[in-house]
């Protein structure tokens, strides 16, 4: 019997609950270069992990270590509480499978025929495939939509096609654990996000899988948990809004990025921000829903410190606000303003360099925008505080606009912004 007759909703992991993978003090070099040392982490069954950072940090060759094709110069690779080194090769591929970076594989066999090498683990020397090997070959082939190219040559698909075949190749191994080394590299956002939602059914059905993955944004919003290596070991693990931070980004990547959420789910969103010299201003905002939220990552990107309010709470400026930190003057959804919150944002607003108005703003408003020397508005220009005399810039142009302006020579003496408060 060549097993794998049973179906992937059938998988035995299923309901399994404690780690499937412990990676204790690995420590890789090639020749007398270290590559990583120190690394520990381990994968709970049925969740997904991402292996992010710059090229070159070691992804690929933490996943080689993992499934036993490159040996650690120390440390431990358990698989199911038992060190893989004390396996035998054939009984580590009957556990992990895997996928390559690269799909620049030379042979000439067909889709079928490379997704078929998948069922090697499960058969002996002289056996043949049996219809449970066949049955797990076409689902494979089903689950990685590669069906419809399965009489084709394997080199006469194109770069994304083939990821795909080398992925229902390692599905037709029907191991536990799935170890995928940028499994969405040269694929369409479509097919991206396909393949990512069926490693997410994967993971629901009780497969584990450990995937390296550039584009922070998919691994953020796939991901139950990231690995951040850089620098030759771990510089931070956990969830993805607790790793990826401005701060463990720029230590990680040496790279300047804004960090908000992404629409309609808390997974965080990563935007890079080109490099440009930090504009030192105070900025207090007035306004409401997406042009202000807008205007505050915008600011908070370039250098600025912002400043909110009165905003009503719940609206998307006071929520992108109160994720950047900034001091944020809130009131009750539909309630008016009361004189103590104004008074706290007209304060604000005196201290700031400029006040910018995006979106609308209500008449209450109008103590906090003529309290300030400067005043911008973002186009399209939808104030209704229309007695401070003020000057409208698109956007795009809001942090060169800011910079321009002078600096009130009296900072020091400026009251400090408390954070992200909202009353
Ligand atoms: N066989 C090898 N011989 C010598 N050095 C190697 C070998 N394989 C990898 N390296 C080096 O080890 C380091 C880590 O490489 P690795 O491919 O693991 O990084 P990575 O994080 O996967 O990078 P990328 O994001 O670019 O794919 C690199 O400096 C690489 O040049």
């Amino acid at each position: 019997m060549n097993g794998g007759a049973g179906s992937d909703s059938a998988d035995p992991e299923r309901g399994r609950s404690g780690p499937i993978l412990d990676v204790s003090g690995l420590a890789v070099s090639f020749g007398d270069q270290s590559v990583v040392s120190d690394v520990d982490f381990s994968v709970d069954r049925g969740s997904l992990v991402g292996l992010v950072g710059p090229n070159g940090a070691g992804k690929t060759t933490v996943l080689r270590t993992v499934k036993g094709t490159l040996d650690p110069d120390r440390g431990t690779v358990r698989v199911d509480g038992e060190p893989i080194s004390d396996r035998s090769a054939k009984a580590v591929s009957r556990l992990v499978a895997s996928t390559p970076q690269g799909t620049a594989l030379s042979f000439d066999f067909s889709v079928r025929q490379t997704v078929e090498m998948g069922r090697t683990p499960h058969l002996g020397r002289f056996d043949r495939m049996d219809e449970g090997d066949r049955q797990a070959v076409e689902r494979a082939m089903e689950r990685a939509s590669v069906a419809q190219f399965a009489d084709r040559p394997f080199t006469s698909l194109s770069g994304g096609e083939r990821q795909r075949v080398l992925l229902a190749r390692a599905l037709a191994q029907e191991t536990p654990v799935l170890l995928l080394d940028e499994p969405t590299a040269n694929l369409d956002i479509n097919h991206a996000v396909r393949t990512l939602e069926l490693v997410r059914t994967l993971v629901e059905d009780g497969k584990t899988a450990v995937a390296a993955i550039h584009d922070l944004n998919l691994a953020a919003r796939y991901c139950d948990e990231l690995v951040l290596l850089a620098g030759g070991g771990i510089r931070a693990a956990g969830r993805p809004a607790d790793v990826l931070t401005s701060d463990t980004l720029r230590d990680a990547f040496d790279a300047e990025t804004l960090v908000t959420t992404q629409p309609g789910t808390d997974a965080p969103l990563v935007t890079p921000l080109p490099e440009q010299e930090a504009v030192d201003r105070r900025v207090h905002v007035v306004g409401t829903g997406k042009p202000a939220a807008s205007a505050v990552s915008t600011l908070v990107g370039a250098g600025c410190q912002v400043s909110v309010g009165v905003v009503p709470a719940g609206d998307i400026a006071a929520e992108r606000a109160q994720d950047l930190d900034c001091e944020t003057v809130t009131v009750p959804a539909f309630a008016g303003i009361d004189d103590a919150t104004r008074g706290r944002a007209v304060e604000l607003a005196r201290a700031a360099d400029a006040v910018v108005t995006a979106g609308e703003t209500s008449d209450g408003n109008s103590p906090v925008v003529e309290a300030a020397g400067t005043c911008l508005a973002v186009e399209p220009d939808e104030s209704t505080c229309t007695s401070a005399a003020h000057d409208t810039v698109p956007l795009a142009a809001l942090p060169a606009a800011v910079a321009s302006l002078p600096a009130a020579p009296e900072r020091d003496a400026k009251p400090t912004l408390r954070q992200s408060t909202t009353d």
